[in-house]
Formats: structure tokens, sequence, C-alpha cells
């Protein structure tokens, strides 16, 4: 579970990122975070992940209170976490069945483990006839469904994806959205961070909108109306 209690962000420049955000997300849910460029998303996705740290308020995750959180309990808070960045970052030289085998070892995961575990990722992403193709040798959302089995590898109670569309055509897009819902039926808590107004109307789920640092809208299904977003 996620929860940000009364949650002030301002960076060092004097920046008011957030400006008093409370919100509670429970385990199983899918939510979309939609807001327009500069309203606070990612700054809220580091809160999450530890990234930044508030200026003010009160902020659990996943059963860690990340205002008195230690700084070597900070990796064992972020294993719940299965973050999936815009731009991948998976490793280029690497295969994508080394990709995964790369981030459960660094858990100290057995052979026995990743490989059960590579497995049951790779067909769940629909990817487990490519596992031996490098990164380049993929589509754009084949890499996109590599980022999400590396994310759900290590099999984290929450899925953070930010923009996971971004750079992929809408038929593409409407599959990752898909597999993401799939996730989520699994089990996975689900917040995808997204510009596409399309999609998130087309998945009738809870819609978290944010601007200029507050929460301005916050329910299920629908969208707002705000071309700005
Ligand atoms: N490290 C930083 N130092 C100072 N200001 C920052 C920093 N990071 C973000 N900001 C500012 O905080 C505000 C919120 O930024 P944030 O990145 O959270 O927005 P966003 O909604 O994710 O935007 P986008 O959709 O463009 O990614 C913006 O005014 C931004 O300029």
């Amino acid at each position: 579970m996620i929860r940000f209690i009364d949650i002030y962000k301002a960076y060092d420049n004097g920046t008011k990122a957030l400006k008093g955000i409370s919100m509670r997300i429970d385990d199983g849910e899918f939510v979309f975070l939609v807001g327009p460029s500069g309203s606070g998303k990612s700054t809220i996705i580091k809160l999450i992940t530890a990234e930044v740290a508030p200026t003010d308020g009160r902020l659990m995750v996943n059963g860690y209170n990340l205002n008195t959180i230690r700084p070597r309990q900070v990796p064992y808070m972020r294993r719940t976490l299965g973050v999936i960045f815009q731009d991948f970052r998976l490793i280029e030289k690497k295969s994508i069945y080394d990709n995964l085998v790369f981030a459960m070892r660094a858990v100290g995961a057995s052979p026995r483990e990743i490989k059960k575990r590579i497995a049951y990722v790779l067909e769940l992403v629909g990817l487990d006839t490519k596992a031996d193709r490098r990164p380049d040798e993929l589509s754009g959302g084949e890499q996109q469904r590599v980022a999400i089995a590396r994310a759900l590898v290590n099999n984290p109670s929450m899925i953070i994806a930010d923009e996971p569309t971004g750079n992929l055509d809408p038929q593409r897009s409407l599959e990752i959205m898909m597999l993401l819902e799939k996730i989520n039926e699994l089990g996975t808590t689900v917040l995808v961070v997204t510009h596409e107004k399309e999609l998130v109307n087309r998945f009738a789920k809870r819609v978290i909108a944010i601007e200029n640092g507050r929460i301005i809208s916050d329910g299920m299904g629908g969208y707002y109306d705000n071309e700005t977003i």
C-alpha cells in the first residue's frame, strides 16, 4: 500500500513541485497518474522510490515509513517495487535472458529460482521465443515488454510504469496496456504515468489527475476534459 499524507516537495532551487498531496493506493489496484508536463508526476514516483525525500508530510510505501527509513533498508523497500523507465534501461550487450538473470542475481536469487521465474515471466510477456536476442534485435514494443519482464522478475508487490507507451504506435500501446492489466489481474498493484488520453479513457480504471503540484481529481473511469493535459 502507498500512502501520501499531506506531502509537500520543494527542490533545492525553491521549486514547489508538490503542494499537499494526500492519496492512498491499496494493494491490487490499477491506477493511472495523469497531468500536464511539470505538474509533479515524476516527483511523486521519485518520492515512492525514495530517490527524493518529502519536504513535509508523511509517506508510507509497502509497509515502510519513508520518513524514518534507514539508508540500509532502502534497497529492501525498493525490492517491493518494479519500476519501468521510459528509456527501458536494458543492458545492450546482454541477451534478454541475461538481462533478467542480472536483475535476479542482484537480489541474490538462486540459479534454480532464476530459471523458473524467468521462464514464467518471459511467457507472461510473450517473449519466450526471443530470449536469446539482444535488445537491439527487438522492436520498440518488444523492448518495452523486456522492461516489464525485468520489473516483474523479482516479484514486486507493485509495478510503476513511467510513460510505458511513450514511443509506441497505438496498437502496440494498447497491447502494452493490456499486458499491464493482465499483470494487475494476477495480483500486482500497477501505477501507470501517462499522457495518453485515449488509452486512459479506454480502460475504466482509477485516474488520479495532478495539476500544479495538487490532485485535481481522483476517481474511477472516464477522464478530465482539460485539453492541456
Ligand atoms: N531536480 C529538480 N530540481 C528542481 N526542480 C525540479 C527538479 N525536478 C523537477 N523539478 C520541477 O518540479 C516540478 C515538477 O516536475 P516533475 O518532473 O515532477 O513533473 P512531471 O509532471 O513529471 O513532468 P513531465 O510530464 O514533463 O515529466 C517542475 O516545475 C520541475 O521543473
